[in-house]
């Protein structure tokens, strides 16, 4: 098996940064992570990528295509389209090898997760090339603090996560920002249910809108459809908390972890022997 984690999310959720504060994480922890950049219209990163999309085809060659006359949308689009074209170009880059473990840092045009079948189809070769994928959906923790926007940052991550079809992982960032008020708010969010933060917020949407903003919360909850997982990329234990929540969904290491564990349950065997 080989793993991977695909990185989406809307634009300017973090995505880069998180793949950069994955990357630092596992090289102090001693754990190659390969990195990957599948964003054609990115100009930089902070991680050494082993794969690079825009070695094949970039927003920028494609904007300065005369023929094509396409604004950065369309153009990342059409790149996307290409890439889905050439998915024997992403095989041989990836070159994986047994228990390879890939982190990808994907575009943030949200159409591409809800209704264009490009992810769809990366995913689907992926697996074909015996990947266990996770999708970690990446959300701005400023939209869970009122009920509109919580609302919007849910059913996206959703529209993902049934059009791609993977296990998936909702990340919260960017939770350094947030005031003491504030964490205080997102804390008794995650303990409690999806319908608090609808409940507490009084803005005049949700005045308006509180029996369908409900429904929905109560449809996410019933389902356990959508759940969120707080990411502070300042504190390396929540960093590896989500690591290993994320490697249990993939399946990573479950072998690693019956030994790593043997020592400390005191494996049968060496009972045997005092
Ligand atoms: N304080 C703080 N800033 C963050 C965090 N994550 C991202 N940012 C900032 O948010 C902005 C966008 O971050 P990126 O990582 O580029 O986001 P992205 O999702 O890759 O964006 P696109 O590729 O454009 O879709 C940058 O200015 C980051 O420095 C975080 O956890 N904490
Ligand atoms: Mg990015």
């Amino acid at each position: 098996m080989k793993y991977a984690q695909l990185v989406m999310g809307p634009a300017g959720s973090g995505k880069s940064t998180y793949c950069s504060v994955m990357h630092n994480h596992c090289l102090s922890t001693g754990r190659t992570l390969r990195m990957v950049n599948l964003d054609p219209a990115c100009e930089v990163f902070n991680y050494p990528a082993v794969v690079d999309v825009r070695d094949l085809i970039s927003v920028n060659d494609v904007q300065e295509d005369e023929e094509l006359i396409l604004g950065p949308n369309g153009a990342l689009v059409f790149c996307m389209e290409y890439l889905v074209q050439n998915l024997d170009w992403l095989h041989d880059e990836l070159d994986e090898g047994e228990d390879d473990y890939f982190v990808i840092d994907c575009p943030g045009q949200i159409e591409l997760y809800s209704h264009l079948p490009v992810m769809r189809q990366i995913v689907d070769a992926l697996k074909s090339w015996d990947f266990n994928v996770c999708s970690v959906f990446l959300i701005d923790t400023n939209f869970v603090l009122e009920a509109e926007k919580f609302i919007s940052g849910a059913l996206t991550a959703l529209s993902a996560m049934v059009a791609i079809e993977t296990p998936a992982i909702n990340v919260l960032t960017k939770m350094d920002l947030l005031s003491e008020r504030n964490k205080q708010l997102v804390d008794e969010f995650l303990e409690t249910d999806t319908r608090s933060i609808v409940d507490q917020d009084e803005t005049v949407w949700n005045s308006k809108h509180r029996r369908l903003t409900r429904t929905i919360a109560q449809v996410l909850e019933d389902y356990s459809i959508v759940k969120f997982v707080p990411l502070n990329c300042e504190d390396e234990e929540s960093i590896d908390q989500l690591l290993l929540t994320i490697d249990t969904t993939i399946q990573y290491g479950e072998d690693l972890e019956v030994k790593d564990h043997y020592p400390e349950e005191l494996d049968p065997e060496q009972l045997d022997h005092i």
